[in-house]
């Protein structure tokens, strides 16, 4: 029979003991506690060692409870003061006892017997009692005790003290199971011992020396079973919806298109709306609540020219041959100041600066809005953006682009198109894309670019224009219900998620 070194290590140290727990033979064998327990798993298989397992209900101290054990029980505290001054109000306590911990002061003081409660012009007076004078340890007390030097102390064992209802009620304790692994030698075990084991040292790594010198030769390899289960380690990674984003700003730089950034999340209502050909005194301002900068509460407009072709895009249509939407556009009102309510800002802002044409543009944006939080809505949030420009674009052109993200980015199994409406775009087409659980969940708006908007802002070609709620793209990817888990602290949802694009 071939034993490993671990395994025969660790066979003879059992066959001193006997029987032993896992961390005995951990101690006595110098090995860790894997390679002993990966030992004895192999012993076991061979016949030559037997592993009990045996689960046991503890009870441990919560990160309050530790606290307790060192700074006392609050009414331990709290009696401490009674015992000085014989009768105190509840700003008396202060002192000793966080917010927390005044609540239920009362309430425990009277249950214990150390105080009577009484009003004193409207105000609550503890008064200590005779039992309050001659308390002494109670057997919480001791429990809290032997907590603390023991770390974990089985359920049947604390509750000869107090139930550990009570403990979990007041915070102080916690339950969980530990596992306890027993080995014992078999007789077949033993009798190999008997016969004698050659330890000798494994090696586990074939170094230059040891070809050089011809001591390969001699020495024994240590065997792995690259099968057997270990522990699992968290390596650190980045967080998953961020690596989603960056997947897809890779992938969409990949397929050719520009990214547009920009340094600050706070845009005038120029870039936001007007350039967008959104009128000022209109419902369609509207379209979608936006927040408002206090201060500072204005910025500033770009050059004269280009203002000038918006306002006159807004007053009378410019030079598009549109009516425009008649009223008189003020300059202040575009100069207030709004945290970024849409990607779609920059596609005017890239637009004005000149473009590529033909030419494809992206940003990634977080964005802004009010709105009621809830599993598929948050008030800030990420879109993308992007538009394509060219001479012979049409609206078939951006429904094949949507498809395309819904189904290979996104993963989405079924993609819907509804008529919409935006003041910047005509066509508008609203998207929606199914999940098994959320159901026909809508992503974003597209369409054709206003010729009021485009031109205005230099340009004389088609331009087909999206926006897609990112965020609600990820959940369909990460699998999760709840919008709200892509920004979780959670720590196990933090190391579990995989990492996917
Ligand atoms: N900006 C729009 C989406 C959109 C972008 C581009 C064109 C049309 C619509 C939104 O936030 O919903």
């Amino acid at each position: 029979m071939e034993l490993s070194y671990q395994e025969k290590l660790t066979l003879i140290k059992l066959a001193e003991l006997k029987r032993a727990k896992v961390e005995e033979l951990v101690k006595e064998s110098g090995l860790e506690q894997v390679a002993v327990m990966r030992a004895l798993l192999g012993l076991q298989a061979k016949g030559l060692a037997k592993l009990h397992e045996r689960s046991e209900r503890v009870v441990k101290l919560t990160e309050i409870g530790k606290k307790y054990a060192q700074i006392g029980l609050p009414e331990w505290r709290a009696l401490k003061v009674l015992r000085e001054k014989g009768k105190v109000t509840l700003d008396d306590l202060k002192d000793v006892l966080s917010e927390d911990e005044l609540k239920p002061i009362v309430g425990l003081l009277r249950r214990e017997g150390w105080a009577n409660v009484r009003k004193e012009e409207g105000k609550l007076v503890l008064e200590i009692t005779e039992n309050g004078r001659e308390a002494s340890e109670r057997p919480i007390d001791r429990a809290l005790k032997l907590l603390a030097g023991r770390g974990e102390v089985p359920v049947k064992e604390i509750e000869k003290l107090v139930p550990v209802k009570e403990l979990k009620r007041r915070k102080i304790g916690e339950e969980d199971v530990i596992t306890e692994r027993e080995a014992e030698i078999t007789r077949e075990g033993e009798e190999l011992v008997k016969k004698g084991l050659e330890l000798r040292k494994e090696v586990s790594v074939l170094t230059p020396e040891l070809i050089k010198s011809g001591k390969w030769k001699e020495v024994e390899f240590r065997k792995f079973d690259i099968t057997a289960p270990v522990r699992r380690i968290y390596p650190g990674k980045k967080q998953p919806y961020r690596a989603f984003l960056d997947k897809i700003r890779r992938r969409l730089i990949e397929m050719g298109f520009i990214e547009m950034t920009v340094d600050s999340l706070i845009e005038t209502q120029f870039w936001n709306f007007d350039a967008l050909f959104q009128p000022q005194n209109h419902p369609a301002r509207e379209w979608t609540d936006t927040y408002q900068l206090k201060y500072p509460k204005v910025g500033s407009l770009p050059e004269d020219e280009l203002v000038a072709r918006v306002k006159a895009a807004h007053e009378h249509g410019g030079d598009t041959g549109s009516r425009g939407w008649g009223y008189v556009w003020s300059p202040e009102r575009a100069m207030l100041l709004m945290p970024r309510a849409h990607g779609t800002a920059l596609d005017a802002r890239q637009l004005a600066k000149g473009v590529e044409i033909p030419g494809k543009y992206f940003t990634i944006q977080r964005v802004f809005r009010p709105d009621v939080l809830d599993r598929t809505h948050l008030i800030e949030f990420n879109q993308i953006d992007g538009f394509v420009v060219g001479e012979d674009l049409n609206f078939r052109h951006l429904l094949g682009i949507l498809k395309r993200f819904a189904v290979e980015i996104a993963g989405a199994k079924k993609v819907k198109f509804l008529p919409d409406y935006y003041p910047f775009t005509e066509p508008s087409v609203q998207m929606s894309a199914y999940h098994p659980e959320l159901g026909w969940v809508e992503f974003g708006g597209a369409g054709i670019f206003r010729e009021e908007m485009t031109k205005a802002l230099g340009i004389d070609v088609p331009v087909i224009a999206w926006g897609i709620g990112i965020d609600r793209l990820a959940m369909f990817k990460l699998g999760i219900d709840d919008i709200r888990y892509l920004f979780s602290y959670d720590l196990r949802w933090l190391r579990e998620a995989r990492l996917v694009w």
